[in-house]
C-alpha cells in the first residue's frame, strides 16, 4: 500500500488552494472561450454571451461519440509499433517500454476520417457539437482522475510520483499520485499525452475548415495557415514521439487532473481557438502578409526543432558527430550540460521557438480582437512557470554545475530580456 511521501517536498501551483482554484478555473476558461469565439463581439475579457443550460452541455450521443474517439485512439495505440522505446530509469532502476506509433495513429486516423467523409460523414457539423463534446471530455477527465487517485492507493511506493503525494487529497488529486499508471502494458499517461487530444485538435481544426468552405464557398487563406501550422506542430510532435519520454510530464509529474484534463479537454478545445474564431469572424489576409507569417512560423519551428533535437541527440549519445563538437559542463551525476549550440544561447531555446510559432498562429486572425492571442498569452505564462519548475528540478539534480550553467548562459528564454 502506498503511504504519503515527501511531506517536506515543496508544494507547487500554490498548494491545495491553488490546485482547487485551477480545477475550477481551467474548465471555466475553456467553456468561456468556446462560447465567446462564436459570439459577435468575441471579447476575451468580459462576460460570455450566455450561460449554457444542461440541455446544451449534456448529450448522451456526444458522450458516445467522445468514447468512440477514445476507443479508436486506444485501438490504434495497441497496433504493432515500428519501434518500442525505453523510458528514463525509474526509482526501482527499471525502465518502462513504450510503443512508438503515434505518427502511424495520426495517418490511420486521417485515412479513416477521409473514408468516412467520402461515405457521407458530415464532418463540417462538428463545430456545432464542441460544447457538449467539451463537457463530455471534462466529465471524463474528472472521473478518470478519481479512478487514478484510487488506483494509486494500492500502488507500491516506488510507483509514486515525486510531487503528487503530499497527503492533501485535493492537491494530490490535481497533480496525480502515480507516476506511470498502467494496466498491463497500456500506459494511460503516455497514451493521453499525445493521442486523443493532439489528434483531436487537428481534427477539430479540419472540421472548422470544412464548415468554412460550406459557408463561404472555400476556406480562407487565414484558415489554411492556422490549419497548416498546427498540423505541422502536431505531426512533428508525433513524429518525434520518443522525445516526450524525457519531458517533466512523463518523468516527474504524476497522472492526475492537471494532465488528464489538460491532455483530453484543454488541448483540443482551446488550442483550436484560432480556427474557431476564424469560422465566425473571417479575416482578410493578403499574400505578402501571409508570406511574412509563414516566415515567422518557419523561424520558430527551426529554433524549436533544432533545440529539441540537439538535446535529444546529446542525451541519447553524447558522442554522436552532430553534437560531439559542442562545449559541455560536467556534473556530479555523470551527465553533462550543453553550454554551446542552441543551449548556449538561452537556457530554454525550445520554449523560445515554441513561442514564436504561437505568435505565427495568432497573426492570421488579424489584430482587431484579443481573443485569438489567448493562446500566446496563456502559453507564455505556462512556459515561464514551467521553466521555473524545471530550473528547481535541475538545481536539485545538478547543484553547483547548474549554477555554473546559469552563469555561462544568463538568459532563460529570450536573449537579453528574460
Ligand atoms: N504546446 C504546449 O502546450 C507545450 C509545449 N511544450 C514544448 O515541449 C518541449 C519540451 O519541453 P519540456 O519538457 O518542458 O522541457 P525541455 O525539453 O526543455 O527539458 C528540460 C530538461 O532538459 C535538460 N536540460 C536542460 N538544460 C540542458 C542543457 N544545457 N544541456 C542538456 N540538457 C539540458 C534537463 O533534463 P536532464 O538533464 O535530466 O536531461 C531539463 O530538465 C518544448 O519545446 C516545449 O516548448 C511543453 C509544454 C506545453
Ligand atoms: C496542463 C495544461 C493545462 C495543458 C498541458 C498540455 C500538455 C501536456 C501538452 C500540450 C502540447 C504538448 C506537447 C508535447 C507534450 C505534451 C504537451 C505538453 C511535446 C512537448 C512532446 C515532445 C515533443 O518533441 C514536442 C511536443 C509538443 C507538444
Amino acid at each position: 500500500m502506498a503511504s504519503p511521501q515527501g511531506s517536506g517536498a515543496p508544494l507547487e501551483f500554490g498548494g491545495p488552494l491553488g490546485a482547487a482554484a485551477l480545477m475550477l478555473l481551467l474548465p471555466a476558461t475553456m467553456f468561456h472561450l468556446l462560447l465567446v469565439a462564436r459570439s459577435g463581439p468575441a471579447r476575451l475579457l468580459g462576460p460570455p454571451p450566455y450561460l449554457p443550460g444542461p440541455e446544451v452541455l449534456w448529450s448522451p450521443q456526444m458522450l458516445l461519440l467522445w468514447f468512440t474517439w477514445l476507443g479508436l485512439q486506444a485501438a490504434l495505440y495497441l497496433l504493432p509499433a515500428r519501434k518500442v522505446a525505453e523510458g528514463q530509469e525509474l526509482k526501482d532502476k527499471s525502465r518502462l517500454r513504450y510503443p512508438i506509433n503515434g505518427f502511424q495513429a495520426l495517418v490511420l486516423t486521417a485515412l479513416l476520417v477521409g473514408l468516412a467523409v467520402s461515405a457521407g460523414l458530415p464532418l463540417g457539423a462538428l463545430p456545432e457539437m464542441l460544447l457538449p463534446l467539451a463537457f463530455a471530455a471534462t466529465l471524463t477527465a474528472f472521473i478518470f482522475s478519481l479512478l487514478l487517485y484510487l488506483k494509486a492507493l494500492v500502488a507500491p511506493a516506488s510507483a509514486l510520483a515525486p510531487g503528487g503525494n503530499s497527503g492533501n487529497p485535493i492537491y494530490d488529486f490535481f497533480l496525480g499520485r502515480e507516476l506511470n499508471p498502467r494496466i498491463w502494458s497500456f500506459d494511460f499517461k503516455y497514451f493521453c499525452e499525445l493521442r486523443p487530444g493532439l489528434i483531436g485538435w487537428v481534427l477539430i481544426n479540419l472540421a472548422l475548415l470544412m464548415q468554412e468552405a460550406e459557408l463561404r464557398g472555400s476556406p480562407s487563406l487565414a484558415m489554411w495557415l492556422v490549419n497548416g501550422f498546427q498540423l505541422l506542430y502536431v505531426g512533428d510532435a508525433l513524429w518525434h514521439e520518443e522525445a516526450v519520454l524525457t519531458t517533466m510530464d512523463i518523468t516527474h509529474d504524476g497522472f492526475g487532473f492537471m494532465l488528464a484534463f489538460g491532455d483530453l479537454a484543454w488541448v483540443p478545445f482551446t488550442y483550436s481557438l484560432q480556427a474557431q474564431f476564424l469560422l465566425h469572424h473571417p479575416q482578410p489576409l493578403g499574400l505578402p502578409m501571409a508570406s511574412v507569417i509563414c516566415l515567422i512560423n518557419a523561424v520558430g519551428y527551426y529554433i524549436f526543432r533544432g533545440a529539441n533535437s540537439q538535446k535529444h541527440t546529446f542525451r541519447k549519445n553524447p558522442s554522436d558527430p552532430r553534437v560531439a563538437g559542442l562545449e559541455t559542463i560536467p556534473t556530479a551525476t555523470g551527465r553533462q550540460l550543453l553550454v554551446s549550440g542552441w543551449w548556449g544561447v538561452v537556457r530554454h531555446p525550445n520554449y523560445l521557438g515554441d513561442l514564436i510559432m504561437a505568435l505565427a498562429w495568432s497573426l492570421p486572425c488579424g489584430v482587431s480582437h484579443l481573443l485569438p492571442y489567448f493562446y500566446l498569452l496563456y502559453f507564455t505564462s505556462l512556459l515561464v512557470h514551467r521553466e521555473a519548475r524545471d530550473e528547481q528540478q535541475c538545481l536539485r539534480k545538478y547543484g553547483l554545475a547548474w549554477h555554473e550553467y546559469c552563469r555561462r548562459v544568463p538568459y532563460r528564454i529570450l536573449p537579453y530580456v528574460y
